[in-house]
């Protein structure tokens, strides 16, 4: 890493002008910041379009264009994100009756929507009948059993995806593994309670089997865990037909692809992981009586996450003499809460500092009333005072979408930059935005 070059960012739509200022996209992030207020999440719209591009090329050329790539919208969900995925052409997964009604309002044909979700409510089941969702990945036998019943009232038939354990253990942080047999999602394989969903979702006559679903985890930086998972789901695929007649149409195996933080992440292009995972469903397909399914991928993090960054204000440092310096900012959990989930490591820098050489080792905290409200430890940064902006870098993903009002702090704003030009695409919360379902 040459520090203080170009080359030191994490995501390449980052850089540095004239003035020695961090751009995003091209857009002059101190600019930004004046214009709009701290905390501020932006997202580059034009590296999200490519991002999605990349993913869709994928499937193109691995798949003869059979497939659909589904943004997992709770990477990042507002209406301006699922309108950009329409215009895209893309697929999204929504988890929620609040992601789904999000899409709905911005616009967004929802028959290319995955509905996820291990407890989804009797509304939420409703309302993805009657918006039309096309395809509800059932987790458990009780959704089953209740959302034929739904159906059946409404005179349906509901498009579904059974979601699948397949017994693999994903290389990633504990909480953000979901492929083993212990997560609370799906049915598991190696116990039979996979074969006997398939057998009685087949039996259901108000609900339609279109195939089956997997995701195995989330910032996934390797191939392994991603072809076993293909590996074991075609082998799955082959059983139902052979012993059960039934073939499914739709395979789809969920999102995870790993994404650069830090120097010290190492993620393989997308198209690598998707063509490692392509070989293994076009070889197995080859050598079996079975025919490709239509392959459905859920990218998240992969998409949003290396296309935002949020910018805070310094407002105060603390030097303890011997043990470390604290560097405040007017964030902190409430919209990055990543670090007390996951200890994730991010990269920042002094956005009005970016040529400069990173000579500093901070700790940046944020100013929730909490001891581990942090943005990181050992963080290393330009000579920072009060007054600077700070840029978080990476944070396009479940940061805004897992952001709270702790402490009452309002959410931040979100702005798009896209050919040079920012716009605001989510207000920042007022104060009477906090207090709006007060009674
Ligand atoms: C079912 C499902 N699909 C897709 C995703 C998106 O994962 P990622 O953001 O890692 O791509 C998730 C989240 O882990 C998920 O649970
Ligand atoms: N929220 C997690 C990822 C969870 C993915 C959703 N199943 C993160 O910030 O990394």
């Amino acid at each position: 890493m040459q520090k203080g070059s170009i080359n030191m960012f994490v995501s390449d739509n980052l850089g540095v002008n004239a003035s020695g200022n961090l751009t995003i996209g091209g857009v002059d992030t101190v600019v930004l910041a004046k214009k709009y207020g701290t905390p501020l999440y932006v997202m580059d719209e034009d590296m999200i379009r490519r991002d999605c591009k990349t993913f869709q090329k994928s499937i193109d050329t691995y798949y003869d264009g059979q497939g659909l790539v589904c943004y997992a919208s709770k990477a990042f969900s507002c209406k301006e994100i699922y309108r950009v995925m329409q215009s895209e052409n893309m697929g999204i997964d929504v988890v929620s009756g609040g992601e789904l009604y999000t899409a709905v309002q911005a616009g967004f044909d929802v028959t290319k929507a995955c509905f996820h979700g291990n407890n989804k409510t009797t509304e939420e089941l409703n309302m993805a009948l009657d918006y039309g969702v096309g395809r509800i990945v059932v987790d458990n036998i009780y959704e089953m059993e209740h959302l034929n019943q739904l159906a059946a009232e409404k005179h349906l038939t509901a498009p579904i995806l059974l979601r699948i354990k397949p017994g693999v253990d994903a290389h990633t942080h504990n909480f953000i593994r979901t492929g083993q047999i212990d997560s609370k999602f799906g049915f598991a394989l190696e116990t039979g309670e996979a074969y006997e969903a398939v057998k009685k979702a087949i039996s259901y006559p108000n609900l339609k089997l279109r195939g089956l679903h997997c995701h195995i985890g989330s910032q996934i930086l390797d191939t392994q865990g991603f072809t076993a998972a293909a590996e074991v789901m075609m082998e799955f695929i082959e059983k139902l037909k052979k012993e059960l007649g039934y073939e499914a149409e739709d395979l789809n195996l969920g999102g995870g692809f790993g994404i650069r933080y830090t120097e010290a992440d190492d993620p393989l292009p997308y198209d690598a992981y998707m063509e490692a995972v392509a070989k293994v469903i076009n070889g197995f397909c080859a050598s079996h009586d079975v025919k490709r399914p239509f392959i459905l991928i859920e990218p998240g993090r992969s998409i949003a996450a290396p296309a935002g960054i949020t910018l805070y204000t310094v407002g105060g440092i603390k030097e303890i003499p011997n043990i470390r310096t604290y560097v405040s900012v007017d964030g902190g959990m409430c919209d990055n809460p990543r670090y007390i989930l996951y200890q994730s490591a991010y990269d920042a820098l002094v956005a009005n500092k970016a040529g400069q050489p990173k000579t500093e080792k901070v700790t940046i905290a944020g100013k929730c009333c909490e001891s581990g409200d942090l943005i990181g430890e050992n963080m290393e940064i330009q000579p920072c005072e009060v007054g600077d902006i700070i840029a978080v870098c990476a944070t396009g993903a479940y940061n805004y979408s897992m952001a709270s009002n702790y402490n009452r702090l309002q959410k931040p704003a979100v702005v798009f930059v896209k050919g040079g030009e920012d716009r605001l695409a989510v207000k920042r919360e007022s104060l009477d935005d906090i207090l709006r379902n007060d009674i």
